[in-house]
């Protein structure tokens, strides 16, 4: 077996990337490392042809705020800098041509099988890694972008030494991301702190010293950290894990909060103001959403289950089961407040992604809660400014409380007014800054609204943005998360 040297990069360091996935997380990450990168070529690459063309013309796959102009530049090229960003369905060539490969590609939540509905699916990694083994003509840093299970690197090594050619040897790393949608290109750019495990030998120290190298042009040293691969693989599962949880405590604490008079915005500042508590990922909510915390949490109590840690493992799901219980709370609060009957009553959603400055609607609160209105007999309007109509229906045909045809229940509207138009209420799921009558710009016009429902006129905030106070004053009914309802006695 030859030996992996960096020394036998071509100049002696990475000067051509693949990504394996085009996704969320392949796509912004490629173009803030090209950008960051102009010597180094980065490839991104997709089964998806339809995906391949997007990310090739003006109207990119996903919504990012700041990600068309990471793509253009490094995309398009222009007289100060060179074209080196590429997006292509030629999977081998990629591969075959660079010395680092990314692979982020999706990890879902298994749907059959030994750990059905718990444990992440890595059938995606190992296609990946399998074609890496059979293309590679010379050696690579293969690198774990997707969130995997602890020892995934493992299973990799293990598929690239048996399948790949003789003579070419493969490095395995793990650099987990720690984006969040929504803020993405702010993430990549000025990141807390960038991940990178390897094995503790010669080889892999020096692949991970080459995957700094890349990140060195724009992270501070001293926020790359280096560490061994289980401990990153594990790392970030535990980041995932440890947010949510953040946010299902809050959430538990804001029934307390609705049953008592406290509020649960006060709480948050109350405890968020102790150092050692910090004031972020405690904001309540309707319930987490997003294609990676419920998955990432589940994965984490599946892989206790399989340790034989049956007490760890019911500690990371009750973090799982509070959020649903959260949604369904939110749901019964609806139709308790709307006296019990929603039979052919208009029910305006405001937000349908899973959190604001994102088209995505993975696991958004939005779709179980639709559905179960939908169960009731409302007639739902929806309103979202990002979310595209066609993933809008493409989620509510999956729903289990529809009878017949669900357009007979469900529009989908452009305008906010129109979705509001004769409504008994309206349902906030979704943050986008324009629902908020705090802000002073680019809000709607709520007296408008107002003047359009029907009465008495419910406001359901799922996000708290709303001022209650004032909302009550054009003749609302305002009910929040973890706050006292315009019913309360307020003494
Ligand atoms: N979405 C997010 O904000 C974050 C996601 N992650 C993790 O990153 C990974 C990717 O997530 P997303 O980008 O959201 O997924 P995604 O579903 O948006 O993108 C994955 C892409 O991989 C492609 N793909 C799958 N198998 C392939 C193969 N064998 N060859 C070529 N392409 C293939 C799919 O066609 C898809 O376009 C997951 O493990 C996720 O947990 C981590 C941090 C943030
Ligand atoms: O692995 C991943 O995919 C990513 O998951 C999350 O990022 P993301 O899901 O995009 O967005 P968050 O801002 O974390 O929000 C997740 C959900 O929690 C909700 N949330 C967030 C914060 C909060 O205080 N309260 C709250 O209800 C959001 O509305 C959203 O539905 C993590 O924040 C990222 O660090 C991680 O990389």
């Amino acid at each position: 077996m030859r030996t992996y040297d960096l020394l036998k990069l071509p100049h002696g360091r990475i000067t051509k990337i693949c990504c394996i996935g085009a996704g969320y997380v392949g796509g912004p990450t490629c173009a803030v490392t090209a950008n960051k990168n102009p010597d180094v070529s980065v490839t991104v690459v997709d089964l998806s042809e339809s995906r391949i063309a997007a990310w090739n013309s003006s109207t990119l796959p996903i919504y990012e705020p700041g990600l068309w102009e990471q793509v253009q530049g490094a995309r398009d090229g222009g007289a100060d800098r060179p074209q080196n960003l590429f997006f292509s369905t030629d999977i081998d060539k990629a591969i075959d041509e660079a010395e680092l490969i990314f692979v982020s590609v999706n990890t879902p939540t298994k749907t059959m099988g030994a750990g059905a509905g718990l444990g992440s699916d890595t059938s995606y990694v190992e296609m990946a890694i399998r074609k890496i083994a059979q293309v590679a003509t010379s050696d690579k840093i293969v690198v774990e972008k997707s969130t995997v299970p602890v020892r995934t690197a493992e299973t990799m090594r293990e598929i690239l030494k048996a399948i790949g050619k003789p003579g070419v040897h493969f490095e395995v790393l793990s650099n987990p991301e720690f984006l969040a949608e929504g803020t993405a290109i702010r993430d990549l750019l000025a990141p807390d702190r960038i991940l990178i495990g390897s094995l503790l030998n010669d080889h892999g120290l020096q692949a991970a010293a080459a995957l700094a190298e890349v990140y060195a042009r724009w992270v501070p040293r001293e926020r790359i950290i280096t560490m061994n691969l289980w401990s990153s693989e594990l790392a970030k599962l535990a980041a995932n894990a440890l947010l949510a949880q953040r946010i299902s405590s809050i959430n538990a604490l804001s029934a307390v909060c609705e049953a008592t008079g406290a509020d649960i915005d006060e709480i948050a500042f109350a405890v968020g103001t102790d150092s050692r508590i910090g004031p972020k990922m405690l904001k309540a909510s309707v319930g987490f959403g997003g294609s990676c915390f419920k998955k990432d949490v589940l994965s984490l109590a599946y892989i206790s289950e399989c340790l034989h840690l049956p007490e760890v493992a019911a500690y990371w799901q009750s973090v799982v089961d509070i959020n649903e219980y959260q949604k369904d709370r939110f749901t019964k609060r609806i139709i308790r407040c709307l006296y019990n009957t929603l039979n052919n009553k208009k029910v305006a959603v405001l937000g349908f992604s899973y959190k604001k400055d994102t088209g995505d609607t993975r696991e958004s609160a939005a779709i179980s809660i639709i559905d179960a209105l939908v169960a009731e007999g409302a007639k739902i309007s929806i309103y979202d400014p990002q979310v595209l109509e066609s993933q809008i229906w493409s989620d509510i045909e999956k729903f289990k409380g529809a009878r017949g045809d669900v357009k007979q229940y469900v529009t989908v509207c452009k305008d906010v007014y129109k979705a509001c138009e004769g409504a008994h209420a309206i349902i906030v799921l979704t943050e986008w800054d324009e629902f908020s009558n705090k802000q002073i710009r680019k809000r709607m016009d709520w007296q408008r609204v107002a003047e359009s429902m029907d009465r008495p006129s419910f406001v359901f905030d799922g996000r708290n943005i709303v001022d209650a106070g004032k909302l009550e004053e054009m003749g609302f009914r305002v009910e929040c998360i973890g706050k006292p309802g315009s019913g309360w006695f307020k003494g």
